[in-house]
């Protein structure tokens, strides 16, 4: 495994005993370096566990994951911690962003953890691509949810992590918002893109569709067309 993300017969349960739930079971997938893979499914069926899984936030219970050659679950905490700082980033909604920071100061700060100087024009210019130029200087509690995820999508763009996990990146955004961060993250193709979204429109920006139901893989679409994916999923939901 030289590069991108794996699962390997990854399972994954949430709670103990009689509660417990089986998020993910024996999911296997392989997400190839540079593309952009969208992740769809039920609601419950373990799309939110497989990011988590993938990015080293969550640990399966049984399986493995690699991340750019990196099986994850042989590196101890500091050393996950490292390689998330270093090569993963986020767009989620609700691991975003610190909120003592301005925007501009969340955008370079994975740059700045990994002790690299980085101009302000740059941070600026990452700002104006999402459209938000006048709220540089604005912390978090000042922006709405859907502006805090365009400062999560300039962070993406300005730092260009190795690999990309994004859930429901467009969630928040109005349809114009919505085509111009999708195009955006469309245009990171060096990286390796993986998105959780409810919208077929979204998804059919993806390289890929890869369709989960009750935590296994349900099967895969390439070069999806939102047409194509709503009848996926219309049939998955029945
Ligand atoms: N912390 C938790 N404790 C117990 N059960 C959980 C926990 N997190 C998720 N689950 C359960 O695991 C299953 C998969 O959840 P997950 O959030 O991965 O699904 P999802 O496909 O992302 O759902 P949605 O589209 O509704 O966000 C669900 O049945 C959910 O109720």
């Amino acid at each position: 495994m030289e590069s991108g993300v794996e699962l390997r017969d990854v399972t994954k349960r949430h709670g103990r005993g009689a509660a417990a739930v089986v998020a993910l079971e024996g999911v296997t997938a392989h997400f190839e370096r540079g593309s952009f893979t969208a992740i769809m499914g039920p609601s419950g069926s373990g799309k939110s566990t497989l990011l988590q899984c993938a990015a080293g936030l969550d640990e399966p219970d049984a399986g493995a994951v690699w991340v750019g050659g990196v099986e994850l679950g042989r590196l101890g905490e500091a050393a996950r911690a490292r390689l998330r700082r270093e090569s993963i980033g986020f767009v989620f909604q609700a691991f975003n962003l610190l909120p003592a920071l301005t925007a501009e100061q969340n955008v370079a700060l994975p740059l700045r953890l990994a002790g690299r100087r980085v101009p302000r024009r740059d941070v600026r210019a990452a700002l104006a691509s999402v459209g938000l130029e006048d709220r540089a200087t604005h912390r978090p509690s000042e922006l709405s949810g859907g502006q805090q995820q365009r400062v999560a999508i300039a962070r993406a763009l300005l730092s260009r992590p190795a690999t990309l996990f994004a859930d429901e990146p467009t969630g928040a955004l109005d349809t114009t918002s919505a085509r111009e961060a999708l195009a955006l993250l469309r245009a990171l193709h060096d990286q390796t893109i993986v998105m959780v979204t409810h919208d077929a429109v979204a998804a059919a920006h993806a390289d890929r569709v890869l369709f989960l139901a009750d935590g296994r893989i349900a099967g895969e679409l390439p070069d999806p067309t939102p047409e194509a994916v709503a009848a996926t999923m219309t049939r998955l939901e029945q």
